[in-house]
């Protein structure tokens, strides 16, 4: 077939259906050309077939927080509109922006809000260029159809390695001998600096960056305990204990990897810091909401905890600028800048250029294959579905993206409206309220693709329906 018939092919198809571009509708193959653009995907030994949702360049990206460049040349390879933002951006603006996206790419500043994602009409896909997903109402998206994807550990090491640079400047008092010496004082001290050979750290949460962390810090001669709410394999000689409270009483240094829930909400209060060595450290690159930050200020004032480092605040501004760090933001700020020995950095645990660019790739090729082929491995917030790719050459053949509520009957319905074409291939899984159903059907012609549509649409369990060939 060649490209001129595959363009005519997509606009009467499109007329046929009276389709009005929206992602939630039905989907077209792309131009031959475009297709030669892409990597050819191998099922076995045969080529994959590209599917595609729309005409090239329909899809429409929005992306914010300064998204890693690589992110934005693979989404272009695709044939994508990308829309490109440095910063977060306000409220209002956002709901305006979200409006008309496929696919919208943030980091951790931006609040997909149920009151924000309510006006996201075309909405497909939520990136999250970066490891948290509490900026993002998960449960909210999946009710409208919204796959959720993240890049779980490509900036893992960023933050443990910069913990270790936090611990050792901690111990040595370096960012205080450091502004000292930027403003003319030479104030050479050994007074309760340390070194951090045989020191104890305690890790509470011991995932991804906590296990990182571990490594590094036996390497450096440190003892590791750690505290989690599962029971989680040792690395190195690293113990795990069975309370917070026991971390807490003999750690020399505290560092928090938890994500943000309710459950670590000010996790570390007024009773967890009296709990603490006397000189302890407190390091915190999860969440700003994790350390009750007026409870940790009074702690130092008091001479209980000795330092802290802090890259993550419970309010945090949306763009680079000077004079954004301020008691407006968080009311306490004065009081925690004026404090010695706190390092303060502006959220950068995983701001490398290895990390940025490894998420860039990720989170792209994620949301590439979600729109391109509904497949969902990896989501956070949805059942993972994947189907092999169609053959290059397989005409005729529709891909169904089906997500409906996780109610009985459902599938006897669905395989009723199916039944009477031949399904190459299904697969089908729920998560909670939420499932989703790949099929691959073959023998089909349009109008049996808009049958296949009208009817699934009509179907009560329905939340959205795309259908690729
Ligand atoms: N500062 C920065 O730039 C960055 C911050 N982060 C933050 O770090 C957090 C941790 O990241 P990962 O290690 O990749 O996550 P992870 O999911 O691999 O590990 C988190 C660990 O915390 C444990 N946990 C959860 N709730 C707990 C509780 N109440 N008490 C004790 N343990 C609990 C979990 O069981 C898990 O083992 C992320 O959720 C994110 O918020 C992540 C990357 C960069
Ligand atoms: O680099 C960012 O924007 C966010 C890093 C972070 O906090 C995360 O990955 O969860």
């Amino acid at each position: 077939m060649s490209a001129q018939d595959i363009n005519c092919l997509q606009n009467s198809f499109q007329k046929a259906i009276n389709m009005s571009g929206s992602p939630g509708i039905v989907s077209t193959s792309p131009t031959q050309s475009f297709m030669n653009t892409l990597p050819r995907r191998l099922s076995t030994s045969k080529q994959s077939k590209a599917l595609k949702p729309f005409s090239t360049g329909d899809i429409k990206i929005l992306l914010l927080e300064n998204v890693n460049t690589a992110a934005i040349q693979i989404f272009k390879e695709q044939g994508y509109q990308v829309d490109f933002y440095k910063s977060s951006l306000p409220e209002e603006d956002l709901i305006e922006k979200i409006k008309d996206v496929h696919a919208i790419g943030i980091r951790s500043k931006t609040k997909l809000t149920a009151n924000v994602l309510q006006h996201a009409r075309n909405l497909v896909v939520i990136g999250c260029f970066c490891i948290g997903t509490n900026q993002v109402d998960l449960d909210y998206a999946a009710n409208m159809g919204v796959a959720v994807f993240n890049s779980p550990f490509s900036n893992s090491r960023s933050v443990a390695e910069l913990v270790i640079a936090e611990i050792i400047s901690l111990a040595r008092q370096l960012g205080d001998r450091s502004i000292e010496l930027h403003t003319g004082t030479w104030n050479k001290v050994s007074a309760r600096c340390w070194e951090i050979r045989g020191k104890t750290l305690g890790i509470i949460g011991y995932g991804h960056i906590g296990s990182q962390l571990s490594v590094l810090a036996e390497a450096m001669g440190m003892h590791v305990i750690y505290y989690d709410i599962v029971t989680i394999m040792a690395l190195g000689t690293a113990k795990q204990v069975s309370t917070l409270d026991e971390l807490l009483n003999k750690s020399d240094f505290v560092s928090l990897h938890v994500p943000e829930t309710s459950e670590t909400k000010n996790m570390l209060s007024f009773p967890q810091f009296a709990a603490m060595k006397d000189g302890a450290y407190v390091i915190n690159a999860s969440r700003g909401t994790v350390v009750d930050i007026p409870a940790l200020v009074q702690a130092m004032q008091a001479g209980k905890i000795a330092g802290a480092a802090l890259d993550v605040y419970p309010n945090e501004p949306g763009k680079n600028g000077a004079n954004t760090y301020n008691d407006d933001l968080n009311s306490w700020t004065s009081q925690l800048v004026s404090l010695p020995n706190v390092i303060l950095t502006p959220h950068i645990g995983g701001s490398t250029e290895e990390a940025q660019s490894a998420i860039g790739i990720e989170v792209a090729h994620s949301l590439s294959k979600y729109i391109n082929e509904g497949n969902s491995v990896g989501s956070v917030n949805f059942p993972e579905v994947s189907l092999r790719s169609l053959d290059f050459d397989q005409e005729n053949t529709v891909r169904v993206l089906y997500i409906h509520r996780n109610v009985p009957g459902v599938l006897k319905t669905v395989n009723n409206i199916l039944s009477s074409h031949n399904i190459e291939k299904q697969f089908s899984d729920s998560n909670g309220d939420i499932a989703y159903l790949i099929a691959d059907i073959s023998q089909v012609n349009q109008s049996d693709i808009k049958n296949i549509y009208d009817e699934l649409n009509q179907t009560s369990a329905k939340i959205s329906i795309r259908l690729l060939y």
